[in-house]
C-alpha cells in the first residue's frame, strides 16, 4: 500500500512508487522516447503529492439501502471510495457532507448516478448526474445547495438545471503577476492548478524575440491572456463557443487589448491562411499579422498531419502535449524542419504514468 489505501485499485492512480522515483520513471520514459530527436537537459516541474486535482468525478453506487462513491476499479466495477488524497481540499471536505445529504433524502437519492467537483481559489461546484427527470426535485436541489453552500448543476437525459452560478472564477499567479479567469463547467481545465501556473511561466520565460502569436487549441484563453502581454498581437483559435465567450470575457477580466480570438476549427483557420474567406475573419486581415511564434494545445490525440504541415511554416513552435506518443509522432515529422531547443515535463497527474510536456523549436536556417 502506497500514499492511499486504493492505490493501484481505484483505477487511477497507477503509480505506487516513492514520489521521486516516480520523476525517475516519468524522465527515463521520455528520455528513451524521445532520446534520438533531444539530447538536452529535460527540466522537470513537480507537483505537490495531494490534493493537487481541481476537478474530479465520481460514481455514486447504491447499495442496498445505502449510498457510496465509487470509481471503476482494476478488479471490482464498483469500488467503494472512501477518501481520495489527490482532490483538491475544498473537494476532499465536501464529499462526505455532499454524501450524508443525499443519504439523507430519498428524492435526492433517488437514481443519482454520479458526482464531480470543481474546485477554484474562492468556488466550489459539484455536478450531479441522475437516471430520472430532475424537474421533480427541484426544490430539494436548491435546498441541497443552500445548504452545503455550493454552485449546484444537476442533468438528466436532456434536462439541466443551475443553482447558482455555472461559471468558475479562478485567480492564477504567473510569474508575480495575478490573472483572473472565469470559465464554464463544461469547459477543458487544466486540472492541476499550480502546474498549470508553473507552464504558463515557464512558456514566458523561453519566449525569444516576440512579434505576433498563433495560438491553436485556445481553450477559454488559459495561456493566450498571459502570453499577449509579451506579444505586439495574437492571433487564437478555439472551436467551443463558449471557451470562447469566456475567453473574451477574460481580456476584459485582465485588460488584454491585442487578441483577435476565432470561434473556428483549425482546419478552417489553415484554409482561412491559405486564402479561403470566412465571414468570420470579414473584419481581421491575416497579412496585418507578422507572426514569430505558434502555441499549440491539441487534445489527446494530437495534431492531424495537415495541422503539422502548416506550423511547420513558422520560425518557433510551443507545442504543448498531454500525449508523450502523438507528441512523438508528430515531432518526428516537425523536427525535418525545427530543432528542440528546450524539452520541459509537467507532472500534472503525480501517482499515474501520465505527462504533460511542453517543447520549444526553432526552424533550421
Ligand atoms: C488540451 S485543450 C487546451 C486548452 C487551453 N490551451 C488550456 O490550456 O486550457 C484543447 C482545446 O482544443 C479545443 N479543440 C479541440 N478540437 C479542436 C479543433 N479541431 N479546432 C480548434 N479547437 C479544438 C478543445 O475545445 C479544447 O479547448
Amino acid at each position: 500500500m502506497g500514499f492511499c489505501k486504493h492505490l493501484g485499485e481505484c483505477g487511477s492512480c497507477t503509480l505506487n512508487l516513492p514520489y521521486y522515483e516516480q520523476i525517475s520513471y516519468k524522465k527515463e520514459f521520455i528520455k528513451e522516447l524521445f532520446g534520438q530527436i533531444y539530447s538536452g537537459d529535460f527540466e522537470f516541474f513537480g507537483s505537490s503529492k495531494t490534493g493537487y486535482r481541481i476537478r474530479a468525478e465520481f460514481g455514486l453506487y447504491h447499495e442496498k439501502n445505502d449510498l457510496f462513491y465509487t470509481m471503476n476499479g482494476t478488479k471490482q466495477r464498483h469500488l467503494k471510495i472512501d477518501e481520495c488524497l489527490k482532490v483538491d481540499s475544498k473537494i476532499a471536505n465536501l464529499m462526505p457532507h455532499l454524501l450524508n445529504e443525499l443519504k439523507n433524502s430519498d428524492k435526492l437519492k433517488f437514481k443519482v448516478f454520479g458526482a464531480e467537483f470543481i474546485a477554484t481559489k474562492n468556488d466550489i461546484l459539484v455536478i450531479l448526474l441522475y437516471h430520472r427527470n430532475i424537474l421533480e426535485i427541484q426544490n430539494e436541489l436548491l435546498n441541497l445547495s443552500q445548504n452545503l453552500g455550493v454552485n449546484l448543476i444537476a442533468r438528466s437525459r436532456g434536462k439541466k438545471l443551475v443553482f447558482g452560478s455555472e461559471n468558475l472564477n479562478e485567480s492564477l499567479l504567473i510569474n508575480g503577476r495575478e490573472f483572473k479567469y472565469t470559465f464554464e463547467s463544461g469547459a477543458f481545465i487544466q486540472p492541476n492548478k499550480s502546474v498549470n501556473e508553473q507552464m504558463i511561466s515557464w512558456v514566458l520565460k523561453n519566449i525569444d524575440r516576440p512579434k505576433d502569436l498563433l495560438e491553436m487549441y485556445c481553450g477559454y484563453g488559459n495561456f493566450t491572456i498571459p502570453l499577449s502581454f509579451k506579444f505586439r498581437a495574437v492571433l487564437a483559435n478555439e472551436i467551443s463557443k463558449n471557451a470562447i465567450k469566456n475567453a473574451l470575457k477574460n481580456c476584459e477580466l485582465n485588460g488584454a487589448l491585442n487578441i483577435e480570438f476565432l470561434r473556428m476549427d483549425s482546419d478552417d483557420l489553415m484554409s482561412a491562411f491559405n486564402g479561403v474567406s470566412f465571414n468570420r475573419l470579414k473584419d481581421i486581415n491575416l497579412n496585418d499579422f507578422d507572426i514569430s511564434h505558434i502555441l499549440v494545445d491539441p487534445p489527446r490525440a494530437g495534431l492531424s498531419k495537415e495541422v503539422v504541415r502548416f506550423i511547420k511554416n513558422y520560425e518557433n513552435i510551443i507545442y504543448v502535449s498531454c500525449n508523450p506518443l502523438t507528441l512523438k509522432e508528430n515531432l518526428d515529422e516537425i523536427c525535418k524542419t525545427h530543432k528542440v531547443v528546450k524539452f520541459a515535463l509537467f507532472d500534472q497527474f503525480p501517482h499515474t504514468k501520465h505527462v504533460e510536456s511542453i517543447v520549444i523549436l526553432k526552424k533550421y536556417k
